[in-house]
């Protein structure tokens, strides 16, 4: 980028900064005229008579009074007789008006001076020419009014009318475009038709500019051709845009911003009193304030309060860093398949990262233009994704860069490399500064020493710290039990009291009490007060013991196994189809819901999908009560929801089950008919072979038999139905992959078969005998 600026004797000259750091600049937008000042006259000192030189010199003295040495015009700064230097220069524009202090707009045809109109002396305002202004007509001023954050505009007289903010009214008017665009929310936040639709008015001198001139508004890239045509260039930019938009939901496994408002939400919402004590946290401050310290890992045991802690840290470094600072975080949970693991942590950061900077995609979009989707999901997709991160974190213009993870002890796959991409990309990356949190694990603590400069913050050590914010915690959800239960003084106390001496500084334990006391009338409180124990294992064993008494036991044991071993939430629905004893309640899922309330407070229902309350209480249930909840053992689980499955499928799979008609839909674009036919056997259609493969191995050669005929028939017949299933759940390729796994087989040919006229192969699923 070249700028301007006036040399010591006052002589305007220029400065080249393609390899240098650029300083701060004013930018200039205006509508090219006649007598322009040009690249050529700038390099042998002449135009200085051209009208356009006294545009240049208002820019530099505007600049000057704004504190800004440099400044860039576009009609002397771009060598236009050089082909590649205008490539680079058009398709950078909007980086540089991006990234400029100020930009001044210089509007010709507007005057601000005060005139007299025939006899009378009557006043007119600049504002009608200003809505007029032939500026909002062209092509290339869309950008140089959106892309800066500091837009001023300036009459023919060189007279400050307003800025972007001051006149945003008027220039919505004028242009249509919505005052959040104005206000600077980033263009991937507006449909591509939307942001069509604010060029379709204006002009461009060449035709092909009206499609150039929505590069940087588009994100995008394009070699110039000038002699192809409007319609020409119109089609590759759309082609770009395409591309990229592919490229960023193939990349989208979830985006950890709904995730983190969900883990909010679904605890009762973020307090700040009970995680701002970590502000004051000389570790914490170290972390923040010292350069060489990039890594800070958060300690501490099971419902400590770390995941609310980070989103809280989350919220304040968001309200704390500069502009050009990046934040990108992800909450792992070993209960939900799509963000339990290495790959799912870096695709959630990588997401993160490109929705704040969208000009980072440009390091994932070389490989993605090969592979696909796949790039993110075959056998390679971690030495891809980490090598793209890695690419990302070391682009020139990071300036400030946080990264969270949470619950690294949730990641159940591919942690240890996970641990050493992080160690290694905090010793490197000076710009980059990470938080993890996990318990107190050695195996992470050993990884984590790995990198020189990390500093330990354990919730045990800052136990007066935790106390406090537990303290606080109590006092708020009791005032809450207090009002919805009609306490009077006295339960409210006792219950202040119970909880306050009795949570061993830990949110989780209090979380769950309140959650039991909702339930409990006001007239037993007090005597059921003592039957909450102190410490977490405690009061799970005290939960599983009120199962194990209850008529019901055994259906709420077999509702708890299941839900253990799913590898995602399920749905009621998904449930009641699962778990056999349910089977007539297909109709009555207000009858299923209560039955899943009955399991204690180790369950709970959001958005129709059944979670276990806390990590803790399902590793609990599956390491302390295991013999309890799996009386059969864990792989005959597996087993059932494999036979259940196979049972389901058919009940549900079948040619067309949305109604397409049509061939050739992205599924993406497909709506679930209401009710959805796929609602019960979604997760068995995604997850079967999966159930099939962790099942008993050592069952009787009597079972495999019949497991083996029970999965040919469904292959002869539903084969097709399945593939399709998958395709509409969006889950093609997940399903595939199963079958990749070392106990399936792939290739035995069928030579006809019902549901497909033609000869095909099908995929063989058998599993290893022992
Ligand atoms: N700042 C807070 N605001 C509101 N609720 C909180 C806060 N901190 C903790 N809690 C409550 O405590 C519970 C446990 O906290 P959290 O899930 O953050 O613990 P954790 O240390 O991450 O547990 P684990 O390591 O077992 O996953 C939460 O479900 C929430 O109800």
């Amino acid at each position: 980028m070249r700028l301007l600026y006036f040399d010591s004797s006052g002589r305007l000259s220029s400065t080249d900064f393609s390899q240098k750091e650029i300083p701060p600049y004013a930018i200039l937008s205006h509508t090219w005229g006649d007598a322009e000042f040009l690249f050529e006259d700038l390099a042998n000192n002449t135009g200085k008579s051209k009208a356009g030189y006294k545009k240049i010199m208002f820019c530099g003295e505007q600049a000057a009074s704004d504190q800004l040495h440099y400044f860039w015009v576009d009609t002397c700064c771009i060598d236009k007789s050089n082909p590649a230097e205008v490539q680079k220069a058009i398709n950078s524009m909007f980086r540089w008006y991006k990234n400029a202090e100020k930009c001044y707009v210089f509007l010709q045809d507007v005057s601000a001076m005060k005139r007299k109109a025939r006899s009378e002396d009557f006043e007119y305002t600049w504002e009608p020419a200003f809505w007029r202004s032939r500026w909002f007509t062209r092509g290339w001023t869309l950008q140089e009014l959106l892309a800066p954050v500091s837009v001023e505009f300036f009459s023919q007289e060189w007279k400050k009318l307003g800025d972007k903010e001051s006149l945003a009214q008027q220039i919505h008017e004028a242009t249509g475009i919505p005052h959040r665009a104005l206000q600077g929310a980033p263009m991937f936040q507006f449909s591509d038709k939307e942001r069509f639709s604010w060029i379709q008015s204006r002009e461009t001198t060449v035709e092909e500019d009206k499609a150039y001139a929505l590069l940087g508004i588009f994100n995008v890239e394009l070699p110039l051709c000038y002699n192809e045509g409007y319609a020409c260039a119109f089609k590759r930019l759309q082609q770009e845009i395409s591309k990229l938009n592919t490229c960023l939901q193939d990349l989208r496994s979830t985006d950890p911003r709904d995730d983190k408002r969900r883990i909010e939400d679904s605890k009762g919402g973020l307090l700040q009193d009970s995680y701002r004590w970590i502000l004051e946290n000389s570790d914490f401050q170290r972390w923040r304030d010292d350069q060489q310290s990039r890594l800070l890992w958060i300690k501490g045991n099971p419902g400590k309060g770390k995941t609310m802690l980070l989103c809280g840290i989350a919220n304040e470094l968001t309200d704390s860093t500069t502009k050009t600072a990046l934040l990108s975080y992800f909450f792992c949970q070993a209960t939900d398949s799509r963000i339990n693991s290495a790959t799912a942590v870096l695709r959630g950061l990588l997401y993160m990262l490109v929705h704040q900077r969208p000009s980072l995609v440009s390091h994932i979009q070389k490989k993605h233009d090969h592979a696909g989707k796949s790039l993110f999901e075959d056998a390679n997709a971690w030495v891809a994704l980490s090598e793209i991160l890695s690419d990302v974190l070391r682009d020139p213009s990071l300036k400030g860069t946080y990264l969270i993870v949470d619950a690294l002890d949730e990641c159940t796959t591919g942690l240890p490399k996970l641990l050493d991409f992080i160690v290694q990309t905090s010793c490197v990356s000076a710009c980059v500064k990470w938080i993890v949190s996990s318990r107190n694990w050695p195996d992470i603590e050993e990884r984590i020493e790995r990198a020189g400069q990390q500093v330990k913050l354990s919730l045990e050590l800052n136990a007066a710290s935790v106390s406090t914010a537990v303290q606080f915690y109590i006092r708020h959800r009791v005032a809450q039990l207090a009002l919805d239960k009609s306490y009077k003084e006295k339960e409210k106390s006792a219950v202040l009291d119970h909880l306050a001496s009795n949570a061993n500084d830990t949110f989780l334990w209090v979380a769950l009490v309140c959650q039991d006391l909702r339930t409990i009338p006001r007239w037993k409180v007090l005597a059921k007060l003592k039957a909450f124990p102190p410490g977490l294992d405690a009061l799970y064993g005290r939960m599983m013991q009120h199962i194990n008494s209850s008529d019901d036991a055994d259906l709420c044991k077999r509702i708890l196994a299941l839900v253990a071993i799913v590898y995602r939430p399920v749905t009621l629905d998904e449930l009641t189809y699962l778990c056999e004893p349910l089977e007539d309640m297909i109709d009555d899922l207000a009858s299923v819901q209560q039955i899943v309330g009955l399991c204690g407070s180790f369950l709970t229902i959001r958005s129709s999908s059944v979670y276990f309350v806390h990590q803790s209480a399902k590793d609990f249930l599956c390491t302390k009560l295991v013999s309890n909840i799996f009386p059969i053992g864990i792989k005959e689980v597996h087993r059932a929801i494999f036979l259940r499955s196979l049972q389901i499928m058919p009940k549900t799979l079948q040619r067309d089950m949305y109604r397409l008609g049509a061939l050739g839909y992205p599924t993406e674009q497909i709506e679930p008919p209401d009710p959805d036919p796929l609602a019960a056997s979604r997760y068995s259609c995604i997850y079967w072979i999966d159930h099939l493969c962790d099942g008993n191995p050592s069952s009787s050669a009597e079972d495999k038999i019949w497991d083996e005929g029970a999965i040919d028939s469904f292959l002869r017949q539903q084969y097709l139905y399945w593939l399709e299933a998958l395709s509409l759940c969006q889950s093609m390729s997940k399903g595939v992959a199963s079958t990749a796994r070392p106990e399936v087989f792939i290739g035995r040919k069928v030579e006809s078969h019902p549901s497909c006229e033609t000869n095909w192969y099908l995929i063989s699923v058998r599993f290893s005998l022992g």
